[in-house]
């Protein structure tokens, strides 16, 4: 499933340190020669494809880089300072594009690939440099360059490695809301998600993306409701999560639902890697979960989690398995000499 993930970065070199005008000044040295130094260069901005990384989301919180000023020359021939880069890290697969949202100046596809965003202004001469034979003590110096200043944006196609499935009001958002930084609608009536949200889960320190897609009713392959319009994005998830409501009169019947929806719809999604969950059981009690656990194992033929996204009973349990997954689907991939990355720009 490919989600675009958009962010807009204001950026700016550092601008180059003056030149210096300067002269010698030293006992019993009369008329020392001139000794301004150089301005520092001021500091570039880089944008860094980084492993690891999956959203844009830092740049929500931090649009403004601005690098350094390059120090000002000084007397003595001293050379000021540079100013320090900047480094934007990115998610592999993220395109830099420019203020009008559409040149695309870069794609970043490899980890480690950079780009330089914006050079940073040159230091100006001092006035040692301008020293001629006929000029022995020139009274002027070079400013330093300006740094460059731009708008940009960064875009990233992200592919979800776990798919929601379930009936309207399954709790499929209220598990993405409780499990990841997303904040998805949540409401007690159907079809409240309209269009597909995104998540980024961690569980032991790994992070995965969860894709929380409208809730599928009967007939949806065949256009009812809404949820059938989502079912290609999940195609590409290394696994679904099938949420059941554990509260509903019929496990087995809303399971079977969803079941028949994937078959119909085809393109292997029936045959995809499933995780079942009965869901709320923070609204059962003992004798129930087991009646309901018993009759939703009976109708998927295997084992089912028990969690709730309201109480996070259950959760871990449940993140621990869709890792366990998408870790087998990433080896899969490998050994069948497939790209690995599941980046396509
Ligand atoms: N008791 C209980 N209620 C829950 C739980 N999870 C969700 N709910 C409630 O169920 C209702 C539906 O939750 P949503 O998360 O919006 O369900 P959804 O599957 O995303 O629904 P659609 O977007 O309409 O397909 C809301 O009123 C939630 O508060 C749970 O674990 N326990
Ligand atoms: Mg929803």
């Amino acid at each position: 499933m490919k989600f675009l993930d958009l962010a807009k970065v204001h950026i700016r070199s550092g601008a180059g340190g003056n030149g210096c005008i300067s002269f010698r000044r030293e006992k019993y040295i009369e008329y020392g020669g001139p000794d301004g130094g150089d301005g520092g260069r001021g500091g570039d901005v880089w944008a860094e494809a980084v492993d690891g990384l999956n959203t844009l989301i830092d740049f929500r919180y931090q649009q403004h880089f601005f690098a350094k000023n390059g120090q000002g020359g000084m007397g003595q021939q001293r050379t000021g300072r540079d100013g320090d880069d900047i480094v934007l890290r990115v998610p592999v697969g993220t395109e830099i594009l420019d203020e009008d949202e559409e040149t695309v100046l870069a794609d970043l596809t490899e980890v480690g690939q950079r780009v330089l965003l914006a050079k940073g202004g040159n230091g100006g001469f001092g006035n040692l440099h301008f020293k001629t034979s006929t000029n022995q003590a020139p009274r002027h110096a070079n400013p330093g360059q300006p740094g460059v200043e731009r708008t940009l944006w960064l875009r990233l196609k992200l592919i979800a490695d776990v798919g929601l499935l379930g009936l309207p009001n399954a709790g499929k958002s209220t598990f993405l809301a409780a499990t990841s930084n997303a904040r998805p609608k949540i409401a007690d009536y159907p079809f409240t998600t309209l269009h597909p949200n995104l998540g980024v889960v961690g569980v032991d320190n790994a992070e995965f993306v969860v894709a929380d897609i409208p809730g599928l009713i009967e007939g949806a392959h065949e256009g009812r409701g809404i949820g059938d319009l989502f079912l290609g994005h999940v195609e590409r998830c290394a696994v679904l999560l099938h949420l059941v409501d554990g509260t509903a009169n019929d496990v087995a019947e809303d399971y079977r639902t969803i079941i028949q929806e994937l078959d119909a719809y085809g393109e292997g999604l029936a045959e995809k890697p499933r995780i079942t969950a009965l869901n709320k059981i923070d609204a059962l009690d003992d004798e129930l979960r087991e009646m309901q656990r018993a009759e939703l194992e009976a109708a998927c033929g295997g084992p089912v989690f028990l969690m709730s996204g309201v109480s996070g009973e259950g959760l871990t349990e449940v993140l621990r398995a869709l890792k366990a997954q998408i870790d087998a689907d990433r080896l899969r991939m490998r050994a069948a000499g497939q790209e690995d990355a599941p980046w396509s720009p």
